[in-house]
């Protein structure tokens, strides 16, 4: 599988500290790629510099072969990149369509005053884009609340609207920030089932989460992160099984007890 999105070196610096060191992350087109490690190992900064909220300091980032190092986040998202945040934001008292319909501004062609006198240009790709909003509502299973308040919805449900309206601007990777932050076991099941499918949708993700059965459930290849710098990489076994993200995870006091516990 060739790299979608290809990180070289990537760092940022805040004053003394380096958030991300020298990171090296490649993501295979159609692959769930994950990012984990402990608490403040610069995964949150990492993914801001994959959207483009951050500037690195040093570093590259290439998206389908090209360099979008210096691009803004809706330059980005133009080629193809859409994220969602670990606290939820949407329009609390729009539709639940109108919503998914805010995620397209970014593809729609038809000039703002066309919107404003309404012409026949601006009214066939109103048409066509909520058509394709309630597609994307029935694919995260909230079509029967299409015309519902936003604010209205239960958790779990705003979460999946989210990722309707991250879809909204059909992204060839979608980041998605914790998304099982706040569910129940129940929502997180349903969660990855929907997660699964966008590979069928020719969607790759990259996300970062805490919660690792969901994380080792979904994800093909997993990035490990600790004080800023890639500590291991590869498949969920690989990774569940690496002493040094154990190490990591529990301290390596906890770490040898639970290797002489287990004779090794
Ligand atoms: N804007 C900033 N200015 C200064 N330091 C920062 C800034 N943002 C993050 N940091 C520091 O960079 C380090 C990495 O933080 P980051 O939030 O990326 O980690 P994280 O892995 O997402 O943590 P968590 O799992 O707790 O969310 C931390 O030491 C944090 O305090």
């Amino acid at each position: 599988m060739s790299a979608l999105l290809s990180a070289r070196g990537l760092t940022m610096q805040f004053r003394g500290l380096l958030a991300v060191n020298a990171v090296d992350v490649e993501v295979a087109a159609g692959s769930v790629h994950g990012i984990i490690g402990p608490n403040g190992a610069g995964k949150t900064t990492f993914f801001n510099l994959i959207s483009g909220l951050l500037r690195p300091t040093s570093g590259t980032l290439t998206l389908d072969g090209r360099d979008v190092t210096a691009l803004p986040p809706y330059a980005r998202t133009r080629m193809g990149l859409a994220r969602t945040f670990q606290n939820i934001r949407m329009f609390a008292d729009m539709s639940v369509l109108e919503n998914v319909m805010t995620g397209m501004h970014t593809r729609l062609k038809a000039p703002g005053w066309s919107a404003v006198l309404r012409l026949p240009g601006f009214r066939a790709e109103e048409h066509a884009a909520k058509a394709d909003a309630m597609e994307l509502l029935e694919f995260v299973g909230l079509a029967d609340k299409a015309n519902g308040r936003s604010g209205s919805l239960a958790y779990g449900e705003q979460r999946r609207l989210e990722i309707a309206r991250a879809l909204a601007s059909r992204p060839r990777l979608l980041l998605l920030d914790e998304p099982a932050a706040g569910m129940n076991p129940a929502e997180t099941r349903e969660l990855a089932v929907l997660l699964k499918q966008l590979g069928q949708r020719d969607v790759s993700l990259l996300l970062v989460e805490h919660d690792m059965g969901f994380v080792m459930d979904l994800c093909d290849r997993i990035t490990v992160l600790n004080f800023g710098r890639k500590i291991a990489e590869g498949g969920p076994r690989e990774i569940r099984n690496d002493p040094a993200v154990i190490e990591a995870y529990l301290g390596s006091k906890v770490a040898e007890r639970l290797a002489k516990a287990h004779g090794a």
